[in-house]
């Protein structure tokens, strides 16, 4: 009887919180799935490990300093090796893989996951800043090249759940379930004094650092607003987003009748990478389910917008389109960069994000190159505010 054929899968950002989740779950399914490339960008250690463990064709290590180490640790195996940044989009270019996990964290995840889209593979998406920043692009091109992008985060992976049956039929808005944080309810005159160590803190989730801030700062639901636009195709008017402290509820889609549908599990991303990676199927596992007897509360609220600022900044983003999320990400980026390496505080990464904002050109339809120089550039204005 001849084998199954497995999805061959190439992580990118193998050795993050998305990327090391990713491969547990491959490693519980080692019917369905084998790793073709894995890539890392400093943790040459982890990814040594990681190749040892998963025999891939290839792997990366962006930072091309370390690439004489992970050469030399894999020179017994048959693990292709590649180093610096440009090695990314080399890979990307690969026929050898079915899917990309697309789990760099940043802007530094648009091109690979671009280029994987032009090759006609299939995309899991962790990387929300890649439709942040140009989502219209990489929507278009996915279309052109008839390339499905399965999202992972949580939010869109539910609302995407929850869309499974329902092709023909209108969605009047989603409701994106946000958990508040480790600072829900808290006026600035406390948020003016937190330090980086309380900021990671997240009540539900294990997450990478840059994200966790994000959600200590709502700027990670601003992100997924703008993210669910592309992914859904949704007007801002169709984009909600609502306390729920618990994170049982991951989001819900309310149809023209009023009916609401929602997906719900224990905050655990290993779901929805499988689920991302596994689409269509659903793959039994035994992972924790969530006890209802011993949940007691699901509680809703408004977002305080007024303290967390971050939030209406990327709405007013996700409104006017163009180069502007680009320009917010961007902005974010290095202030989160700078409030984690304690050169900024926690009510300075708005005040940076928002001075970017008002300082470089509006571009209303912008190309790649207008993305890739806003980006520079808002970087670079950020830069300029901090003392680096
Ligand atoms: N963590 C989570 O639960 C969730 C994450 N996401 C999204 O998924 C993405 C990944 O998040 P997360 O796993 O938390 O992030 P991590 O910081 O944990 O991991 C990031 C990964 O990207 C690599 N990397 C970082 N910078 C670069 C670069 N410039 N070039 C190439 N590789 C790079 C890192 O390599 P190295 O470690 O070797 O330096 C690492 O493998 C983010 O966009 C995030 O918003 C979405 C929902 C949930
Ligand atoms: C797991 C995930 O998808 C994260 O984006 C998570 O949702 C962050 O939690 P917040 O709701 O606090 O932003
Ligand atoms: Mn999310």
């Amino acid at each position: 009887m001849s084998e199954a054929i497995k999805k061959r899968i190439a992580v990118f950002g193998s050795t993050g919180s998305i990327g090391t989740q990713a491969l547990e779950v491959i490693e519980a399914h080692p019917d369905l799935f084998e790793v073709e490339i894995l890539t890392a960008q400093t943790n040459d250690k982890l990814l040594i490990e990681q190749a040892l463990k998963f025999n891939p064709n290839a792997v990366v290590i962006a930072d091309e300093s370390r690439y004489e180490k992970v050469k030399l640790a894999l020179e017994s195996t048959d693990v292709k090796v590649f180093g610096g940044e440009n090695a990314l989009d080399e890979v990307a270019d690969f026929d050898t893989y079915d899917m990309m996990l697309a789990a760099i964290v940043g802007f530094a995840g648009l091109k690979p996951t671009l280029r994987a889209i032009e090759n006609g593979k299939a995309i899991a998406l962790a990387n929300k800043e890649t439709l942040v920043v140009a989502g219209d692009l990489v929507m278009q091109l996915a279309v052109e090249k008839r390339v499905p992008i399965i999202p992972v985060d949580s939010e869109h992976s539910a609302i995407f759940q929850c869309l499974v049956g329902e092709t023909r039929n209108r969605i009047e808005k989603i409701i994106l379930t946000a958990s508040g944080g480790p600072f829900l309810g808290k006026k600035p005159n406390f948020l003016v004094n937190v330090k980086r160590d309380h900021a990671l803190q997240h009540p539900n989730w294990k997450m990478g650092a840059k994200i966790t801030i994000d959600s200590a700062t709502l700027m990670n639901k601003g992100l997924e607003m703008i993210e669910a636009k592309w992914l859904f195709n949704l007007t801002p008017e169709q984009i909600e987003v609502v306390i729920h402290p618990q994170s049982i509820i991951h989001s819900m889609v309310q149809f023209e009748d009023g009916s609401i549908k929602a997906q719900m599990g224990l905050p655990d991303m290993k779901l929805p990478i499988q689920y991302a990676l596994a689409f269509p199927q659903r793959v039994a596992n035994n992972n924790p389910r969530p006890n209802f007897k011993k949940i007691p509360i699901l509680s809703f609220e408004p977002p305080d917008v007024k303290t967390f600022r971050n939030l209406s900044l990327a709405e007013m983003a996700l409104e006017k389109g163009g180069n502007f999320p680009c320009i917010l990400n961007a902005a974010n980026e290095i202030a989160v960069w700078a409030f984690l390496n304690n050169r900024i505080g926690f009510l300075d990464i708005t005040a940076v994000i928002e001075k970017t904002l008002q300082k470089i050109n509006y571009i209303e339809k912008p190309n790649l190159t207008d993305y890739f120089e806003s980006d520079g550039e808002a970087r670079n204005f950020a830069a300029s505010l901090i003392r680096m």
